[in-house]
């Protein structure tokens, strides 16, 4: 029942940072940063140069099975494109397999290794097609090209279908994705740019703090 445990944790914490750093050193750092300002879901995105080794090392500190507030994060992958790095990023410690896209065959590994994973998706037929294959939450990407009434109008004719936007999601927009029916939603660049920019990795802390109220505002609110 991990895999449920597992995605039933994600959406208990509805943020996920989407990590995208220039090495390995400094993605783990972004994410260490990220977890003290509260966002707990940290996804290593597989652009980051010695992803693999992030991941690794942030499992062997972190963990989603544990009682100990300071030890507790969920560390995935995203960016994973095919099988092959699903596998790869599953045996370095992730969690659970994000994508851009909807691959086929990456869900069928990760429902292999009873992992979960959440592909992109853009249209009904993708969502369609990822609840076939047993998809629990699909990552509506890029988020910012719709409005998130879509949500709304997908359930319309997929009901048990679950949403994360990610793309474009920003403090001015979360609390209506939030309240528009997303059960989580994946946040990159707006938390992370600037600390890339200014090699102040304490930026991350500070913006997931305000990410992570907006979200709880929203909760309360919806
Ligand atoms: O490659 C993936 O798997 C992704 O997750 C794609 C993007 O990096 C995120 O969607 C972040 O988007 P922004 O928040 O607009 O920066």
């Amino acid at each position: 029942m991990k895999k449920l445990q597992l995605i039933q944790k994600i959406v208990e914490q509805g943020v996920v940072a989407v990590l995208r750093a220039d090495s390995a050193k400094q993605v783990v750092e972004m994410a260490e940063q990220a977890i003290a300002g509260g966002i707990k879901v940290i996804e290593i995105t597989l652009t980051v140069p010695g992803a693999l080794q992030a991941i690794e090392e942030l499992s062997k500190t972190y963990s989603w099975d544990t009682a100990d507030e300071e030890r507790f994060a969920i560390i995935g992958a995203g960016t994973v494109l095919e099988p092959q790095t699903a596998r790869a990023a599953i045996m370095a410690g992730s969690a659970f397999i994000v994508g851009p896209s909807l691959n086929p065959d990456t869900v069928r590994l990760c429902n292999l290794y009873r992992v979960p994973v959440m592909p992109g998706v853009m249209t009904i037929a993708e969502v369609q097609a990822a609840l076939e294959l047993g998809v629990d939450v699909v990552k509506l990407f890029p988020g910012s090209v719709y409005d998130p009434s879509v949500i709304k109008t997908m359930k319309g004719p997929l009901p048990q279908a679950n949403f994360m936007p990610t793309g474009g999601v920003s403090l001015d927009n979360l609390g209506q994705w939030i309240k528009g029916g997303a059960v989580a939603v994946g946040i990159g660049s707006d938390l992370t740019q600037q600390a890339v920019k200014t090699g102040d990795m304490t930026y991350v802390k500070r913006k997931a703090e305000e990410y992570i109220g907006a979200y709880r505002k929203a909760i309360l609110e919806k």
